[in-house]
């Protein structure tokens, strides 16, 4: 059984919670304390007010559902304490020279970071964009004006360009923009819409190479206490906690 510590307790850190069968939350970490007790009544986890404390227990894997600061603030110290590092707030991986130092941290300690496919699909073979360029990767993502603090009577585009400003400028949003780029080799293009007529998160990714091109969409239900995060992205962590230690390997 694989011992996790959990970093953020909200929407996410509740639904693995609630659904933690093959692996064990054994501690808990939040910024804001409460948080972490009421999730480790749910999950019979330790909770832990400070992280030094947190990251001393005996965990194998850091499930990071918190936020861009939390992996940059506690990305490198994770990884240099042994520990391999699951990061769904992909957006932190956008600034080269924070992502070249914790691939270094990771190297260092020989332990790994794992970005997981959250709220989009596609990632595994997107990755063919390593060994023969996209000339095109564009994520068109659409959710409702309320999910993201807005309120507005017709669709109205809020973002248009590249992966790295629009998630500085929307860090609880667009993550997916980053791991799609960390996969194919080459930063996203990214539109961002808020649309009152959806009721869904919706993801559309246009690629094209050598080898054809791509369309995807995703139409995600957005998840009970958070709706500007799909429940595909608890989905996707509780799936690769699941296939771990599975030596069959299915996907680029
Ligand atoms: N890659 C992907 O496909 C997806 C990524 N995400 C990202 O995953 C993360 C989790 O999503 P979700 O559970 O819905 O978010 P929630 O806001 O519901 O929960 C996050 C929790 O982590 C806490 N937190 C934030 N920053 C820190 C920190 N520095 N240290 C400790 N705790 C912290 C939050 O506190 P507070 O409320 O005070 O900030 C909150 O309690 C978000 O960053 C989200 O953007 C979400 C969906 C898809
Ligand atoms: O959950 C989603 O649809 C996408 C999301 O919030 C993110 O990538 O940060």
């Amino acid at each position: 059984m694989i011992n996790v510590g959990l970093l953020g307790c909200g929407n996410v850190g509740h639904i693995l919670a609630r659904h933690a069968e093959n692996f064990r939350i054994v501690a808990v970490f939040d910024i804001i304390p409460d948080r972490a007790q009421e999730l480790a009544a749910l999950s019979h986890a330790e909770p832990y007010a400070d992280f030094d404390e947190f990251l001393r227990q005996d965990t194998d894997i850091i499930v990071e559902a918190a936020s861009v600061a939390a992996v940059r603030r506690y990305g490198e110290a994770i990884l240099g304490a042994g520990k391999d590092l699951v990061v769904l707030s992909g957006g932190a991986l956008a600034d080269d020279e924070f992502r070249t130092r914790l691939i270094e941290a990771a190297r260092s300690a020989g332990r790994k970071i794992r970005v997981p496919s959250g709220a989009v699909t596609g990632l595994d073979n997107l990755k063919i964009g390593q060994i023969s360029p996209l000339q095109t990767l564009l994520l068109r993502t659409t959710k409702s004006p309320g999910s993201l603090g807005i309120s507005t009577p017709a669709r109205m585009e809020i973002f248009k360009g590249m992966a790295h400003e629009c998630i500085k400028q929307y860090p609880k949003n667009i993550n997916v923009a980053v791991a799609l780029g960390l996969a194919a080799g080459r930063e996203a293009d990214v539109e961002l819409y808020v649309d009152p007529d959806v009721e869904r998160n919706v993801h559309e990714i246009f690629a094209e190479g050598e080898f054809g091109d791509i369309y995807i969409r995703v139409r995600n239900v957005p998840s009970p206490e958070n709706p500007a995060t799909s429940y595909m992205a608890a989905l996707s962590i509780l799936t690769l906690l699941k296939n771990l230690d599975n030596p069959l390997v299915v996907g680029t």
